[in-house]
């Protein structure tokens, strides 16, 4: 067996080059380097030991500096909170930040791929959905919206406590703000500063015809040049107009105003594929777009001193994005972390993800199938949302519903989730309302018992 030494040893030959951590003394004299855990849009994270008591850590160096701040301000906010990953130490770099944080060696993602085969008891789901409603209510008790829940997002420690992790993309509310921030706020008045338009859809990159064939044939969507009949659609697809704008360069449509059909038929297909480069790059690309859309504009700066009210609606990875966020709206609140929770809770209970968009329009567009177009009754506000006018959908069939696409849930947990997924944000169960609902009954009073006596520790 390789002494830690030659383990460290062989750790920092092997990504010297590449990673500034083995470059910094300070690091290096508290904390042991081992092996590189994984990587994401803005960070490099490994496995680490505290010289000092040999306690395992992870070290995340956060590259980014928006992230870098907006990481370690959510997480100072949150120490001592029980299902929250624990910030432990940092250290600046440069550029960025060096997050030790408490070393967890699981993720529900992990599970929830180990259990494809074997689908998830009632109360095992029950467990991880009230661990999870748990890490949420402290975090928006905090005054932090989370804005990239998912199932790896949410680490698992060895003895089974579930925290949620990656604040990269948190919004820190300031405390005069939490209150406005649970209102309702999907009417989406305000706007990005500098009036930032951008391409939601698309990567904004104008491709040419070859490029264009190569994508249509990657499956994402499909050309119409007339409407096309619902009969020929497979149940699961919903055509879509694009209102001729600007924003749909990708597909350079913007002249015609042609029919743009999600192709949601292929879900079998692409699934495998798909659902992971999906969920692995949506956040890579949606940090692409907000660079791009926001490159001139201080629009967002984390701190009490700095927030503005105004909001990003590039958050999130794609498959458990709200829908006031795909319509454009930036000034959203903490519903849009209510209904990632729904569609992870739909995940542990199917064994697969709800809506697994291939782009913003096709996530939309199978939201839509299951629930309904949406409007102005049992949306209000909806109409004014900044894309709302862009797109619509024409699809008379009725909505699949959640029941029929979540056979294996209970009467229970399918009332959750229909309070979860709802399409307006003020009529979506709040973490704390959700942790009360019947799915969790029984145990309501010491639910009811932990959240008087404060989430934390
Ligand atoms: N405290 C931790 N303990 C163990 N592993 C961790 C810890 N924090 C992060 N990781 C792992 O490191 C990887 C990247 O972490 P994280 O998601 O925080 O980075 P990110 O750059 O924000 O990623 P992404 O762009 O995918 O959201 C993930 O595989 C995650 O499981």
């Amino acid at each position: 067996m390789e002494s830690e030494e030659e383990e460290e040893g062989a750790a920092a030959a092997r990504f010297a080059s590449s990673w500034s951590i083995y470059e910094n003394r300070e690091v290096l004299a508290r904390y042991a380097v081992l092996d590189p855990i994984g990587s994401g849009a803005y960070s490099d994270v490994y496995h680490g030991k505290r010289r000092d008591d040999g306690l395992h850590v992870a070290l995340k160096e956060v590259h980014d500096g928006k992230s870098s701040s907006r990481e370690l301000a959510a997480l100072q906010l949150l120490t001592n909170s029980s299902h929250v990953v624990q910030l432990l130490d940092h250290v600046w770099l440069h550029p960025g930040v060096l997050l030790v944080l408490e070393f967890l060696p699981g993720s529900l993602a992990e599970v929830i791929e180990e259990r494809k085969e074997i689908p998830f008891q009632e109360f095992e789901a029950r467990n991880w959905m009230e661990q999870i409603l748990k890490a949420v209510a402290e975090c928006h008790s905090a005054g932090i919206l989370h804005r990239d829940l998912k199932p790896s997002n949410l680490l698992i420690s060895s003895d089974g406590v579930l925290k949620v992790a990656d604040f990269g993309t948190a919004l820190v509310l300031p405390v005069e703000n939490v209150e406005e921030a649970v209102k309702d706020s999907s009417s989406g008045k305000k706007k990005l500063k500098g009036g930032a338009e951008f391409d939601r859809f698309g990567s904004g990159k104008k491709l040419d015809s070859e490029e264009i064939e190569a994508w249509l044939q990657g499956g994402s969507f499909k050309l119409k040049s007339a409407a096309t009949s619902s009969e020929q659609q497979p149940e699961t697809m919903v055509p879509a107009q694009i209102r001729g704008s600007k924003s749909y360069d990708r597909l350079e449509i913007e002249d015609s105003g042609t029919e743009v059909s999600p192709r949601v038929s292929d879900a079998e297909e692409e699934e495998d594929g798909a659902r992971r480069s999906s969920d692995r790059n949506d956040r890579y690309s949606d940090g692409e777009w907000e660079k791009t859309s926001n490159k001139d504009s201080d629009w967002y700066k984390v701190g009490n001193d700095d927030f503005r009210g105004e909001m990003t609606d590039c958050v999130g990875t794609r498959w458990y994005k709200a829908p006031e966020l795909l319509y454009g709206s930036t000034s959203y609140n903490f519903a849009v972390d209510l209904w990632a929770v729904g569609c992870i809770l739909g995940e542990l209970i199917q064994g697969e993800p709800l809506f697994p968009g291939a782009s913003d329009i096709d996530q939309l567009s199978r939201v839509v199938r299951v629930l309904g177009v949406p409007n102005e009754t049992i949306w209000p506000g909806i109409s004014s949302l900044p894309d709302y006018d862009k797109i619509c959908f024409n699809d008379d069939r009725p909505p699949v519903t959640l029941a029929r696409i979540l056979p294996r849930a209970s009467g229970e947990a399918l009332r959750l989730i229909e309070k979860l997924l709802v399409y307006d944000p003020a009529s979506r169960l709040s973490a704390s309302q959700a942790l009360s609902h019947e799915f969790f009954s029984g145990r309501a009073s010491s639910i009811d018992a932990w959240l008087n006596a404060g989430s934390r520790k």
